[in-house]
C-alpha cells in the first residue's frame, strides 16, 4: 500500500514504530501465561505521537458517529454497522485508519507473521471510558472471527476475563446472562484473570479465550493491583509483559495504584459475513463501483 503522508501528522512521528519494525519480536513472545489460550499483550505498540494523532482524529469525527450506551460510555463504529442478523453492512475505513501511519495494516501484518490465518479487519469499534465507566462481562460473539485486537489510548484500565460456571454448579449466587440461543448461562462469581492494559498497548484475544470466555471492565476510578502471591487488589497476569520496569517492580513487591483517566480503545475485528453484491463493493481506501 503506498504511504500517503498526512499534513496534520506531527513531523516527529517515526514511520517505523514498533509494530512495523522487522526486528520486533513476533506475536508468541507476547503471550500471556497462565490463562486459557490465547491472549497476547504488546506494550508500546504505537508511539506517543501516534496515540495523540489517533485521539485527535477520533475527537474530530462527526458528532453523529458517537452513540451513548449504558452508563454513559460513548462508542463509534468504523467500517460499518452490523445488521440485526449479524451481517456487516460495510463502509470504507477513513484515511486516518488505513493511510499513514498505517495502523490497520501494521496490526494485520504483525498478527499475520505469527498466525496461520492473517486477519483482514473490516470493523473498528471505538469505546471511550470516563473514569468510573466500564463494560459488563460479555462475549463479542460468533459474528466475528476469533482474533480480535484492541489498541488502548489515553489511560490504563484493568480488563477482566470471566468464564461460565457449570450450569450444574450448586453454588449461588452468580450473574446470569442470556446467550444468543436463549439458553441462560451463568457467569462464575469471580473473574478468571485480570489484565493491566496500558495506553499504547495492543491486546489480542483469540481462539478459546475469545470463543468460550467473556471479558469486561469494572467501572472504577482507581485501580490497585499486584503481581505477587499476595498484595492489595487484583492480581494481574501480564506483569512480565508490561515493559515498564518501575510498574513491574511495584507489582511484584507490593502493589501499584493509579487513578484512571479517560481511556479510548480501538477494537479491530473481522465480521464473518458482509453484505456483498450491492451497487458498491468495498475495497480498502474507498468505495468502488461494482
Ligand atoms: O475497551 C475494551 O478494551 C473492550 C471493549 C469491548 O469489549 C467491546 O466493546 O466489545
Ligand atoms: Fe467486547
Amino acid at each position: 500500500m503506498p504511504i500517503a503522508i498526512h499534513d496534520d501528522l506531527p513531523s516527529t512521528v517515526e514511520p517505523e514504530a514498533q509494530g512495523s519494525s522487522s526486528s520486533f519480536p513476533d506475536l508468541e513472545h507476547f503471550r500471556v501465561q497462565g490463562i486459557p489460550p490465547a491472549a497476547y499483550y504488546v506494550p508500546e505498540f504505537i508511539t506517543e505521537d501516534e496515540e495523540e494523532f489517533l485521539l485527535r482524529k477520533i475527537e474530530e469525527s462527526p458528532q453523529p458517529k458517537w452513540k451513548t450506551v449504558g452508563t454513559g460510555r460513548r462508542l463509534q463504529y468504523w467500517g460499518g454497522n452490523m445488521s440485526k442478523n449479524g451481517v456487516l453492512l460495510p463502509e470504507p475505513f477513513p484515511d486516518w485508519l488505513i493511510g499513514f501511519p498505517n495502523i490497520v495494516e501494521r496490526i494485520e501484518h504483525f498478527l499475520a507473521d505469527s498466525s496461520a490465518t492473517a486477519p483482514s479487519f473490516n470493523q473498528v469499534l471505538i469505546n471511550e471510558y470516563q473514569p468510573g465507566q466500564g463494560i459488563s462481562p460479555h462475549e463479542d460473539g460468533p459474528a466475528f472471527k476469533p482474533l480480535v485486537a484492541t489498541l488502548s489510548l489515553g489511560s490504563h484500565i484493568v480488563l477482566d476475563i470471566h468464564h461460565y460456571a457449570s450450569t450444574v454448579s450448586p453454588s449461588p449466587p452468580m450473574t446470569a446472562t442470556i446467550s444468543d440461543d436463549a439458553t441462560p448461562r451463568v457467569i462464575a462469581a469471580s473473574p478468571l484473570a485480570h489484565l493491566l492494559v496500558m495506553p499504547r498497548s495492543l491486546l489480542v484475544l483469540s481462539s478459546s479465550l475469545y470463543t468460550s470466555h467473556l471479558h469486561g471492565i469494572r467501572g472504577k476510578e482507581k485501580d490497585e493491583v499486584h503481581a505477587g502471591e499476595e498484595g492489595k487488589g487484583d492480581r494481574i497476569v501480564n506483569a512480565e509483559l508490561l515493559g515498564q520496569a518501575e510498574i513491574g517492580d511495584a507489582l511484584r513487591e507490593g502493589s501499584w495504584t493509579a487513578e484512571r483517566g479517560v481511556r479510548t480503545s480501538l477494537t479491530f475485528r473481522t465480521a464473518e459475513k458482509t453484505v456483498k453484491g450491492g451497487a458498491f463493493s468495498l475495497h480498502r481506501g474507498g468505495m468502488k463501483k461494482a
